[in-house]
C-alpha cells in the first residue's frame, strides 16, 4: 500500500472503459493503464507462436518474457518485443483469445506485478475486469462500469467498421455474451463489482455524461 492516488474502472467489454479511462487520465494528469492491452498483447504472441490456447505453461513462459512498451497518445501504441502491435488489438480474434488465456490463474500470476508497475505519481487510472477486486484492492476511488448487451454489441460493432475491420452484429452480439460469461463466472479475479464502487449503468449516457459522473467521484 502507498499513497500514490489510483481510480479503478472495471466493468464487462465495450462498456466504455478505455474511452472513459482515457479521457479522465488526460484531465486529471495521471497515468492510465489499460489492463485488457496487456492480456490481447499475449494473446497476439501466443497466437504467433502457434501455441495450443489450453497449453499453460507455454503460455506462462510467453508471457515471463514478453517485453512490452505502450505509448499513450490520442492512440495507444502497443510495441511487444519491439514490433508495433496496436493494429492487430482490436479484433475479436484477439479479445476472445485473451478471455480465454486470462481465466488461467498461472498467467495471471505472471502478469500482476507488471500491472502494480504503472501506479505512479501523481495518481492511476487502470480500466478492467479486476482492476478494484484484485489489482489495487486498495483504491482510493472505484468505478463499475456497464451498460446492456445490446447497447455494447453495438458500440463495438460501429467501432470496428469505424476502424475498416469487417464486423456482424449478431456475431459480435454472441461473443460479447460469451465473453460476459467466461469473464465472470472463472474461477480466478472473475469480473466482479468491487467493494465500494460507484456503479454506473451507461446504456442511455452520453460518453461526457459518464466523464462528468468520474470527475466528479475524484474531484
Ligand atoms: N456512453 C457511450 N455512448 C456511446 N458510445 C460509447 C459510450 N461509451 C463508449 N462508447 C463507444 O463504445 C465503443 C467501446 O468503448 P471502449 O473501447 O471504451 O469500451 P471498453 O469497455 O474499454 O471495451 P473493452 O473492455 O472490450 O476494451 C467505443 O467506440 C466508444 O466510443
Ligand atoms: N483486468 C483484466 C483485463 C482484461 N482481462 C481479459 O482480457 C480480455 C480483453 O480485455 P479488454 O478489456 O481489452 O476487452 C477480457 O475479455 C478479459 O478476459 C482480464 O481478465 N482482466
Amino acid at each position: 500500500m502507498n499513497d500514490i492516488p489510483v481510480l479503478t474502472i472495471d466493468g464487462p467489454s465495450g462498456a466504455g472503459k478505455g474511452t472513459v479511462s482515457r479521457a479522465v487520465s488526460k484531465i486529471l494528469g495521471w497515468h492510465y493503464l489499460d489492463s485488457g492491452s496487456i492480456y490481447r498483447s499475449l494473446a497476439v504472441a501466443v497466437l504467433d507462436a502457434g501455441l495450443d490456447l489450453n497449453d499453460v505453461a507455454k503460455i506462462c513462459a510467453v508471457a515471463e518474457a514478453m517485453s512490452l512498451e505502450f505509448e499513450c497518445g490520442d492512440e495507444l501504441v502497443v510495441r511487444l518485443n519491439g514490433g508495433d502491435i496496436s493494429g492487430r488489438l482490436a479484433t475479436e480474434t484477439t479479445g476472445n483469445a485473451a478471455s480465454i488465456i486470462a481465466a488461467y490463474p498461472e498467467v495471471r500470476a505472471v502478469l500482476l506485478q507488471k500491472q502494480k508497475d504503472f501506479q505512479r505519481l501523481p495518481g492511476l487510472v487502470a480500466d478492467g475486469r479486476d482492476m478494484g477486486s484484485v489489482v489495487f484492492p486498495e483504491a482510493k476511488y472505484k468505478v463499475y462500469l456497464t451498460a446492456s448487451a445490446e447497447e455494447r454489441a453495438l458500440r463495438r460493432y460501429k467501432q470496428l467498421i469505424e476502424k475498416g475491420i469487417d464486423a456482424n452484429l449478431p456475431q459480435i452480439t454472441r461473443e460479447i455474451e460469451e465473453r460476459d460469461r467466461r469473464d465472470s463466472q472463472r474461477a480466478s479475479a472473475p469480473l466482479t463489482v468491487p467493494e465500494g464502487a460507484h456503479y454506473i449503468d451507461s446504456s442511455s449516457l452520453s460518453i461526457q455524461q459518464v466523464i462528468d459522473q468520474v470527475v466528479n467521484l475524484v474531484e
